[in-house]
């Protein structure tokens, strides 16, 4: 039945609902893309999950993954035990294999958002479901994982984004994340209106955009380099302690700076397939922009991640990082 709520949500089955029992618990199909997993006695220290994924359409390597997982749940090699929602976001994205369809849905999770459209409509749809686990939930400990891949190649293929919010992620994740295989950390320096920031900003959760691995179409993935952070993912389902290791294992990053498309006419003056965190020496000129003009690298070395010249105007064509600490680990 698991497999079926994913595939009928990608077919686009109308009215999508039931309910039926697992190993540890129960699911309720909310909706297409969103579905409640029920433990039956969770322990008071058990987290409240949600795990998403196809917030891009194109980004199929994670939604393999949950499909692995929620058959491995099915199949009762599995036991429930934390209350989790899983949510596959872009359904339109996914059926055409595209990143969206009118507008970029992970920049729109934002509270009082009066657009409209499809991208919109969804966005509110995930923000109520959201909000809705979450105090169905209180007192429990929040996590919201994020799966995404990556455009283009990396010199650190599977990464976490830390969303910029006030509340301070706890150090366990950090060793989960090594734990998980996570190479690197990129903390964001801003509010940037993406999912994970939302569960982080309005929830107190400790949140994560993850990129694992490059963007390819179904079937062409390879997931056996995402089986640390499958065994990650079901043992906070099962409420299991998960696999740690020193978060010293993983690069940390800082945002620096944003750069911008501000105009038609706007160019990076770096090859498309650049791989994330390529390295500009001082002086190397970035971008080239008709209303901001160039963007030329200070007194210290900058690294390039999500370079994307083709962005819609006004939006963030690339980020500018460079390595700081790791975060003191008090254990
Ligand atoms: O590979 C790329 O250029 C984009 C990959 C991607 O979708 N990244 C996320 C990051 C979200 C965040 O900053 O937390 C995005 O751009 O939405
Ligand atoms: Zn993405």
């Amino acid at each position: 039945m698991l497999a079926e709520w994913l595939d009928a949500s990608l077919d686009g089955a109308p009215g999508l609902a039931g309910e039926g029992s697992l190993a540890g618990g129960r699911y309720r199909i909310l909706g297409a893309g969103l579905l409640e997993l029920v433990p039956a006695s969770p322990s008071a220290s058990a987290p409240a999950l949600v795990l998403s994924a196809g917030i891009h359409g194109n980004e199929t390597a994670p939604i393999e993954l949950l499909g692995e997982i929620l058959a491995r749940l099915e199949a009762g090699r599995l036991t429930l035990g934390s209350p989790v929602l899983v949510i596959l976001g872009n359904l339109e994205a996914i059926r055409a294999g595209t990143r969206f369809v009118d507008t970029n849905l992970n920049r729109l999770f934002r509270r009082g958002l009066d657009a409209s459209g499809m991208e919109p409509d969804r966005a509110r749809e995930l923000m109520t479901a959201v909000d809705a686990f979450y105090g169905r939930h209180e007192g429990r400990r929040r996590l919201h994982y994020d799966l995404h891949t990556a455009i283009r190649d990396s010199q650190y293929p599977r990464f976490a984004v830390e969303p910029h919010a006030e509340a301070i992620t706890p150090s366990d994740q950090w060793r989960w994340l090594a734990g998980a295989d996570i190479q690197a950390v990129l903390h964001q320096h801003a509010h940037s209106w993406t999912f994970s920031h939302y569960s982080k900003h309005y929830h107190g959760a400790a949140a994560f955009t993850l990129e694992l691995g490059r963007a390819l179409p179904f079937g062409e993935n390879d997931l056996a380099p995402l089986a640390p952070m499958a065994r990650l993912i079901e043992a906070l389902l099962q409420d299991r302690a998960p696999a740690s290791r020193p978060a010293d294992r993983m690069v940390f990053f800082r945002v620096r700076h944003e750069l911008f498309r501000r105009s038609e006419d706007f160019r990076l003056c770096f090859a498309d397939d650049t791989p994330n965190f390529t390295e500009f020496a001082p002086g190397a000129r970035l971008a080239e922009d008709a209303e901001a003009g160039p963007f030329t690298v200070g007194e210290t070395p900058l690294r390039v991640v999500f370079p994307n010249a083709r962005v819609e105007i006004g939006a963030r064509a690339a980020l500018l990082v460079s390595a700081t600490p790791p975060p003191a680990d008090p254990r």
